[in-house]
């Protein structure tokens, strides 16, 4: 791959989002370009691939791996050229229009229109914020559930109160030995639902209460004990425990959009203010997925899709004002013509 080459559109974010854009921007036949940050496709469904999603149209439920190969698949049906381990820092626009795409890695890459669909930028979970805490990330303190299988049978605390503290507190406690969650608030923030099932599971929670001290094992490599402080009453509690798992949210990281020299209207001095078209503040420039806001934005995977479309569908005009409005249905798409012929014949041996 030539990375001075022109494409009619780079997608910035290999999450739901721009991986949907990646296949519509195919189906409408433009020259591609998905880069990612991370080795891998995927986005913020690397942060829970075990958990059961149950909100994407037609899957119900799926599990956040199964959903990564499929929208990796999908991505990569009209073979849109990929950059992994990619951080796009800024960008700029050349005076015939042209936006400009710095990488950290010092190398440009060039394109006619861009879709903007990095999520809340760089994923960083928010750590515990007790000196040395670091050292047992190795071990036993864990800041994301890649495989419950691990705290099968163990003695697991859960510092947090969002919905992921929520849904990964109720699926230890029929594998876990016994769960604890503590968290700093009065009461949990999660789906009434969830949150209902944990207070009536066996799950043991603290309120008002956080992790002040990670008492290590002899050998100094585990949490062998935490201390818990409850903020209203000074209560001290020590509780052993096998496994720690924090979840107190991810920093918003939206350094690309600052840095850029481009006049992008923001929101909340994060959000993308956008349209229902994916549109930005900047001709030419879309955005999809998390990263986006507009008055009817749903905040959900299914949500990302819908944008991914309006933004490919802009862009498209954007490149050839006389294009179609929108892309033709896929059932009657001559697009895929040759790969439905490979399909049937698959289904009639
Ligand atoms: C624990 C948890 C559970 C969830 N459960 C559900 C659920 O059940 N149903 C649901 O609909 N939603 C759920 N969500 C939300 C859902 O995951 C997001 O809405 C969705 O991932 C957003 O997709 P996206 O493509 O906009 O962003 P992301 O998935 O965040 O992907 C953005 C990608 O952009 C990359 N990137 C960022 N900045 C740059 C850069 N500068 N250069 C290059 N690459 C960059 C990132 O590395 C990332 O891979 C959940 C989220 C969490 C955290």
């Amino acid at each position: 791959m030539k990375h001075d080459e022109l494409y009619d559109v780079t997608i910035i974010g290999g999450g739901p989002a721009g991986l949907y854009a990646a296949f519509y921007s195919g189906l409408r036949e433009m020259k591609t370009k998905l880069i990612e940050y991370q080795p891998q496709l995927g986005g913020k469904l690397h942060v829970y691939p075990e958990k059961m999603i149950w909100d994407v149209g037609g899957h119900a439920p799926i599990t956040g791996e199964q959903l990564i190969k499929q929208l990796v698949k999908q991505g990569l049906t009209f073979n849109p050229t990929v950059v992994l381990n990619e951080k796009i820092e800024s960008m700029k626009r050349k005076e015939d229009g042209t936006f400009i795409l710095q990488a950290a890695s010092g190398r440009q890459h060039f394109s006619k229109t861009v879709i903007v669909a990095v999520g809340s930028g760089i994923l960083k979970p928010q750590k515990l914020e007790i000196e040395g805490a670091e050292k047992f990330e190795v071990a036993n303190l864990h800041y994301t559930v890649k495989s419950l299988k691990l705290f099968k049978n163990k003695t697991v605390i859960i510092s947090g109160g969002g919905n992921a503290a929520i849904d990964w507190a109720n699926e230890l406690v029929p594998i876990a030995k016994k769960v604890y969650l503590t968290y700093r608030g009065e009461m949990l923030k999660g789906l009434e639902s969830q949150v209902t099932q944990l207070l009536n599971s066996s799950a043991t929670c603290y309120f008002h209460t956080s992790i002040t001290k990670l008492i290590a094992s002899e050998d100094h490599e585990r949490i062998e004990r935490v201390e818990l402080t409850n903020r209203e009453t000074g209560e001290i509690t020590y509780l052993p425990i096998d496994e720690v798992i924090v979840n107190h949210g991810y920093e918003r990281d939206s350094s690309l959009l600052k840095k850029s020299e481009l006049n992008i209207q923001m929101i909340d001095n994060h959000y993308i203010a956008g349209n229902a078209h994916s549109e930005s503040s900047v001709p030419g420039l879309y955005a999809a997925g998390d990263i986006l806001k507009y008055d009817g934005k749903l905040h959900l995977i299914a949500g990302a899709f819908q944008d991914a479309a309006n933004a490919v569908n802009s862009a498209k005009q954007f490149i050839e004002p006389k294009a179609d409005k929108f892309g033709m249905v896929s059932s009657h798409n001559e697009i895929f013509k040759e790969l439905n012929r490979e399909l049937i014949k698959q289904m009639m041996k």
